[in-house]
């Protein structure tokens, strides 16, 4: 699904009334009208005390609409409208002038402090104060009006954008009105996705207001939301006479003494995506370990007896080489990784400690391979690129850097984020019981028994990663958040393919 920009946004309104030839008061009547629809078919005239805070541009002019088309069906509605400042947009004009004329039920004005209305925990609230012009703070009482209702423990409903939140930077000391759900117009908006806001957000849904279709369909958009539908796009399936050697060969460079469990959990996650064959490259005290724990993968080993890898030199020809989770960063692996980056040919994934010593060894960037995939979590991120001052400029830190070295960036959260060339590639699978150790050697291993399977690596990782965050999302059926652990994602992963193609009926 497009995440379309605020400029692109406000593009898109424009389209519309061009295509269609209609006045934007009529778009707003649409949306609002939208809304209404929504909340009247969960609502079913259920006796809820329905309170709107409205402001004064066209955020709050769909609150108005919204306050009509309820008023009108017999709902009970106060509506406030939110004086944060003196000039009224032209349709919020529009908006209330039909109020007025269809109803005696008009809004009441909030000033100051002393305006705020007594909020019950069985109240209804919806938010239509800013939506996606906050371009700066709000003033500080109305900053209090959001504490004031986010402390009422009441249901917030939302509209398009939850008040506080600006959807293209990060505001000094927001202070966000903390939705319930946010009903969103058209697209999802980025900054949903991102730490710093999606903190404030429960759940989410879009809302079709019919922006018009062509707009839409040709818009580029810097970023992506990858769900399902564009995940079994990604999907390449079997044919029936295909052998081991169809689906590649991948190498996995991972473990030392005490972290054996990161080469195990890699290798078995290249497997369970799909690897035709995969080899683990590790240390000789590991070779009983791989081998006991998992008949299924070959193991080579250096030549030394050490508890790192003081070596990595082998005799074979794997299409795709995983490189990284539980290597330690011994002085004697730094220089084993150095010596193998330079003679090295194959297409790499870079993880863990593979990246920790690429950021310690920054010239060592420049022997990466086009294309190389690298996973970093926040922390090596950091290592990697340096801090950032919030979460837009980190991405186009990130962006800068994939531009500079030609490497795909994949930036591990609770929404991951795939960078490359520019574009954004936002998952939308995965949960808070993948906080677990060893989650990330499982996409690594995802990852690169992907690429052995013929996907390129923009593919592989974005689609990866959706089937990572998808296993732990069936996982959590069974284990519950705490209990999941990294080898039940890999135990999972059969059944995130399998959920592609599930009917919706039978969905567990
Ligand atoms: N295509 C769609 O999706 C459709 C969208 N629609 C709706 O329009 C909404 C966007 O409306 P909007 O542009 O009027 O902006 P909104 O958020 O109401 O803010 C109002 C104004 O407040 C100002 N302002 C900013 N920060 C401030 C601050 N801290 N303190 C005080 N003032 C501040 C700023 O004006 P400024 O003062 O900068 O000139 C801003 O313009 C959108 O979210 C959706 O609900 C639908 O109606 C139709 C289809
Ligand atoms: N709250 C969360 N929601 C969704 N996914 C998560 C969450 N926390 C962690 N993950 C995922 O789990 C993985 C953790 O990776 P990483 O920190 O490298 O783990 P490890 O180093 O233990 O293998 C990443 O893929 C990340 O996206
Ligand atoms: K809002």
């Amino acid at each position: 699904m497009k995440i379309l920009s605020k400029e692109q946004i406000y593009a898109a309104d424009k389209a519309t009334e061009q295509a269609e030839h209609i006045p934007s008061f009529n778009l707003m009547e649409r949306a609002g009208g939208y809304a209404y629809h929504y909340l009247h078919q969960r609502l079913q005239n259920q006796p809820v005390n329905i309170k709107i805070f409205c402001g004064t541009g066209n955020n709050g002019g769909d609150g108005l609409v919204i306050a009509r088309n309820l008023i009108e069906n017999g709902y009970s509605v106060v509506t406030y409208i939110v004086n944060y400042s003196e000039s009224r947009s032209t349709d919020f004009l529009n908006a209330l002038s039909v109020l007025k004329n269809s109803t005696k039920n008009w809004p009441q004005l909030i000033k100051s402090e002393n305006d705020f209305p007594e909020i019950q925990p069985e109240d209804l609230i919806v938010d239509c104060i800013f939506g996606i012009g906050l371009n700066r703070p709000a003033d500080s009482w109305v900053q209090k009006l959001f504490n004031h209702i986010n402390e009422s423990r009441a249901y917030v409903l939302a509209i398009d954008v939850p008040s506080g939140m600006a959807i293209d930077q990060l505001l000094k000391d927001e202070v966000v009105l903390k939705p319930t759900v946010v009903l969103t117009f058209q697209t999802p908006k980025l900054v949903f996705f991102l730490p710093q806001g999606g903190k404030h957000i429960n759940s989410w849904e879009v809302l079709d207001i019919g922006l018009d279709r062509n707009y839409l369909n040709s818009v580029e958009t810097k970023a992506q939301l990858i769900g399902k539908a564009e995940a079994k796009q990604m999907y390449k399936p079997r044919s029936k006479f295909s052998h081991k050697g169809t689906y590649g060969h991948s190498l996995i460079i991972a473990g030392s003494y005490g972290k054996m469990g990161a080469a195990i959990l890699s290798g078995k996650a290249a497997l369970s995506s799909g690897s035709g064959l995969v080899t683990a490259y590790t240390t000789r005290q590991g070779m009983p370990i791989m081998q006991s724990a998992a008949p299924e993968i070959m193991v080579v080993t250096d030549r030394h007896n050490g508890d790192f890898l003081e070596e990595i030199k082998f005799d074979l020809q794997p299409d795709v080489i995983g490189i990284g989770p539980g290597l330690g960063m011994a002085k004697t692996t730094q220089d084993a990784l150095k010596n193998f980056l330079k003679q090295n040919e194959s297409q790499l994934v870079l993880d863990a400690d593979a990246l920790n010593m690429l950021s310690e060894n920054n010239d060592l960037l420049e022997l990466l391979p086009q294309f190389s995939v690298l996973t970093p979590h926040p922390k090596e991120l950091e290592r990697l690129i340096g801090s950032w001052s919030d979460d837009f400029e980190k991405l186009k830190k990130a962006e800068a850097f994939s531009d500079k070295y030609k490497c795909i960036l994949v930036l591990k959260d609770a929404h991951t984020i795939v960078v490359f060339e520019g574009k954004y590639y936002v998952n939308n699978t995965g949960n808070p019981g993948m906080a677990t150790g060893g989650s990330g050697d499982v996409l690594t291993g995802i990852i690169t028994g992907l690429i052995a399977q013929q996907y390129d690596p923009l593919s592989a990782s974005i689609f990866g990663v959706y089937l990572h965050g998808r296993a732990g999302d069936i996982a959590i059926n069974h284990t519950g958040y705490e209990g999941l652990t990294a080898g039940m994602i890999v135990e999972f992963l059969g059944q995130a393919y399998l959920d592609l193609f599930a009917q919706e009926s039978e969905k567990k």
